[in-house]
């Protein structure tokens, strides 16, 4: 079957949010993502509703054929909405109002014991948990002392390299954490700046089951459209090389 890619339809939501209008409607992208062969879609329902709005998840919930990702903070607050909704699984990712995408990844070594609480009340409710984690060890193991079902492992500072050098420690990074969330019998998966000319190298990766991929499909959606985004960035997967 080959990795899962989860579209993440985010930013269709951040055009349609620019004039407070009703399209693009990124329930409508999530539809055409699927028929285009993602097997899940991701959207960050964020404290700030940015973007994603608590009716696209309400809808989402109904619509989506594969599998609803949502990813949020670690507040009561969403623990609260992800009982009403019930996607099936939830990212905990680490929020700041003024950030202009996801930063880091969530700090979980130094807040074991609340993340856990979290990561149990959302089990008990049959909702599967991911970490979006920096590719650290430190941050792994302790992903897998929480009882986390999965970890996304933050690809950012692999994706802003600013040369090969860089570029290839980031990649070892990510290698390294990927097996060991393996090895801890962790779900696996990968995201945050991946695009067309540097996913193949974590795609390659044969412990990484997932990508989750957004910004870069939904803008070349913009200029060639979100099926034929969405099945170019699945060859690329299916054969990184
Ligand atoms: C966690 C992550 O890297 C993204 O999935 C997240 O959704 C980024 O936030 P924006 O989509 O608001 O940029
Ligand atoms: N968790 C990563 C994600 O869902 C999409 O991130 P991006 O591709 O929009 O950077």
């Amino acid at each position: 079957m080959g990795q899962r890619l989860g579209v993440n339809v985010d930013h269709v939501a951040t055009l349609r949010q620019a004039r407070r209008t009703v399209y693009p409607d990124p329930v409508t992208a999530a539809a055409m993502a699927e028929l285009a062969g993602a097997r899940q879609i991701t959207i960050h329902l964020r404290e700030d509703r940015r973007h994603i709005q608590d009716r696209d998840l309400r809808i989402l919930r109904e619509t989506v054929q594969t599998l609803l990702n949502l990813e949020m903070a670690a507040t009561a607050e969403m623990v609260k909405i992800a009982y009403e909704y019930k996607p099936d699984v939830v990212t905990l990712v680490p929020e700041r109002r003024e950030e202009l995408t996801t930063e880091g990844g969530l700090e979980v070594a130094g807040q074991r014991e609340s993340i856990a609480k979290i990561i149990k009340n959302l089990k008990d409710g049959e909702i599967a948990v991911s970490l979006f984690i920096d590719p650290d060890l430190d941050q792994v193991r302790a992903s897998h002392k929480v009882n986390a079902d999965r970890v996304e492992l933050h690809t950012g500072r692999y994706c802003e390299a600013r040369n090969e050098k860089e570029r290839a420690r980031e990649l070892a990074r990510i290698v390294d954490a990927a097996k060991a969330s393996a090895k801890l019998g962790m779900g696996v998966a990968a995201g945050h700046g991946l695009n067309y000319d540097n996913v193949q190298a974590i795609a390659r990766i044969q412990e990484i089951d997932e990508l989750n991929i957004g910004h870069a499909i939904v803008g070349r959606a913009v200029l060639v459209g979100f099926e034929r985004a969405v099945r170019e960035m699945l060859e690329l997967m299916r054969d990184p090389g």
